[in-house]
């Protein structure tokens, strides 16, 4: 069980006329990460934000921008994202000809690489990279859209990860981060962590719970709260 925990809001589900101001508040209410979906209407079925976007929030916060590219190909943004201060670049992995290569592509960028996986994506795409890899993003529904619900066989393929990245760091390997996207609630992040994630995204969850005084400082803190027993434990 892990004692670090983070919180990573996706701006998905913010306000986008008042971008950076969501930024800011959700930084302020307590969270650490902001996830930055880019989605480009060919790997999925819809249309997001690209690295100008990612530029004009990067003097908004010191949190780490955690880059989720839903795009195909990958490489040809990844320098572009770089330049524009993503802190992490994570891809799907069939949306790369060549996985080994994009990850060194980005670290060589200066980021932090991910690989993420759909609901249906098989674990053997690790079996060779785990060397190369600051963060594995576990896709707890199908890449597209927000607001969907959380897929439950997710927290099998969680656990599996926790083993295999506790065994590569029992072997002397690098950190990994393990991320879960998608349908993360008040009401379900306990059980995600308890199956061994250590990085929650939210977005409907956190932005659509604005609170009272206009913050997201109860929902920011409901999450956590549901993580503290288990880092007492851990
Ligand atoms: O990558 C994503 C969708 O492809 C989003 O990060 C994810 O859906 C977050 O939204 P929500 O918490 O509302 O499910
Ligand atoms: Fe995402």
């Amino acid at each position: 069980m892990t004692s670090t925990f983070r919180i990573a809001p996706s701006i998905l589900s913010a306000d986008f006329a008042r971008l950076g101001e969501e930024v800011e508040n959700v930084i302020a209410a307590g969270a650490d990460v902001i996830h930055f979906d880019v989605m480009d209407n060919h790997y999925v079925p819809n249309l997001t934000i690209g690295p100008v976007v990612c530029e004009a929030i990067r003097p908004r916060t010191k949190a780490p921008i955690d880059v989720h590219l839903m795009v195909k190909p990958v490489d040809a943004i990844v320098p572009m994202f770089a330049k524009a201060g993503a802190d992490i670049i994570s891809f799907h992995p069939e949306a790369s000809e060549h996985i080994d290569r994009t990850l060194s592509l980005i670290r060589d960028n200066g980021c932090k690489a991910g690989l993420v996986f759909n609901p249906a994506t098989p674990l053997h795409y690790l079996d060779h990279v785990m060397d190369k890899l600051d963060l594995i993003l576990v896709m707890s529904v199908n890449p597209g859209f927000g607001g969907q619900k959380f897929i439950g066989e997710a927290l099998v393929k969680i656990a599996d990860i926790r083993q295999r990245i506790d065994r590569h760091v029992a072997r002397g390997g690098q950190p990994i981060w393990l991320e879960v996207d998608g349908g993360v609630k008040v009401d379900n992040i306990r059980a995600i962590a308890e199956a061994g994630a250590d990085t929650f995204v939210a977005g409907s969850a956190i932005f659509g719970a604005r609170g009272a005084d206009g913050s997201y400082r109860d929902v920011v803190a409901a999450l956590r709260g549901q993580l503290e027993p288990l880092r007492r434990a851990a």
